[in-house]
């Protein structure tokens, strides 16, 4: 199989076709999900959580994220792999692009940053640089002592406008890619169907151009409280592989997410 490029997931976006993705920590995991098909991995942040015990993402840092994004890379060469940038590894554009550039040389194709208008330089610069990014709106982890607490964002009306001339700035700066996180369906699908780059969904309802969930909590590994939009694709299919390959399924025939797994408004 040739490599997956930000070209292909595009023109996903452009057919129709849904994006499926998991994050991946490491080689063997990475290595199953290029076989069963998903489109791309995200070695997040979350692996302060999934990997590290730690209640956030917040004691994570670049060379972390560097470790596990080399061994996604040997486990999967031909897989399209975005990195996490961690909580202040980007709070200037230089330290940004000096950041960004040790996940590039660990084997990534794209890095991935949280945050809206006071973001916009620095994706310039990076892409400028030969760093493609994917932005992420809505519930933004790295903020959750700001924001008091995981809870959906954009419910109100002047939120989710907000949010949308966001999203839109964002593409304009130079991001190829957005992920939404526990946003109302209705404003997911509003940016989806406003921006041209590909939106990925967690817990923004069916209407994304893709989805994406933390491998622990589709494979019924997180012990804690479940978000809503997490399903436990192995109680369903039984083994490890038949579990990736029915998430695949369900993602790309629009069945998952349903209604039980996103929030109304
Ligand atoms: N294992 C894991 N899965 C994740 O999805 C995840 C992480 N870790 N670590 C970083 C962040 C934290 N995330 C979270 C964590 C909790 C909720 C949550 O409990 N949300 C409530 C919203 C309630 C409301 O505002 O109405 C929910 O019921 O889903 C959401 C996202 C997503 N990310
Ligand atoms: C949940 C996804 C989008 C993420 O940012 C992560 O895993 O860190
Ligand atoms: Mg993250």
């Amino acid at each position: 199989m040739a490599a997956t490029t930000i070209a292909k997931l595009a023109k996903m976006k452009a057919e129709g076709d849904k994006i499926t993705s998991l994050t991946a920590y490491d080689a063997s995991f990475a290595k199953l999900f290029a076989q069963c098909g998903v489109d791309f991995m995200l070695v997040g942040d979350s692996l302060g959580n999934t990997i590290l015990g730690a209640s956030s993402t917040l004691p994570v840092t670049t060379e972390n994220v560097a470790y596990h994004t080399q061994a996604v890379r040997n486990g999967a060469p031909e897989a399209f792999v975005i990195a996490d940038m961690p909580f202040m590894s980007y709070a200037t554009p230089e330290q940004a692009c000096l950041e960004a550039a040790k996940l590039m040389r660990a084997g990534a194709n794209m890095v991935k940053l949280e945050g809206g208008d006071w973001l916009l330089e620095t994706i310039h610069k990076l892409v400028e640089r030969s760093v493609p990014v994917c932005a992420h709106l809505g519930l933004m982890p790295q903020s959750v002592n700001v924001l008091g607490g995981y809870k959906v964002q954009g419910k109100d009306a002047s939120a989710a406008d907000n949010t949308v001339r966001q999203a839109l700035a964002l593409q304009e700066a130079g991001a190829q890619m957005l992920v939404l996180e526990c946003v109302p369906s209705s404003l997911a699908k509003r940016i989806t169907e406003k921006l041209s780059i590909p939106t990925i969904g967690i817990g923004a309802g069916p209407k994304c151009d893709g989805q994406i969930l933390v491998m622990h909590d589709m494979i019924g590994l997180n012990s804690e409280y479940l978000p809503k939009f997490v399903k436990d694709f192995l109680a369903e299919a039984g083994n490890l592989t038949a579990a990736v390959e029915l998430y695949v399924q369900q993602v790309k025939d629009g069945s998952f997410p349903g209604p039980e797994h996103s929030f109304k408004g």
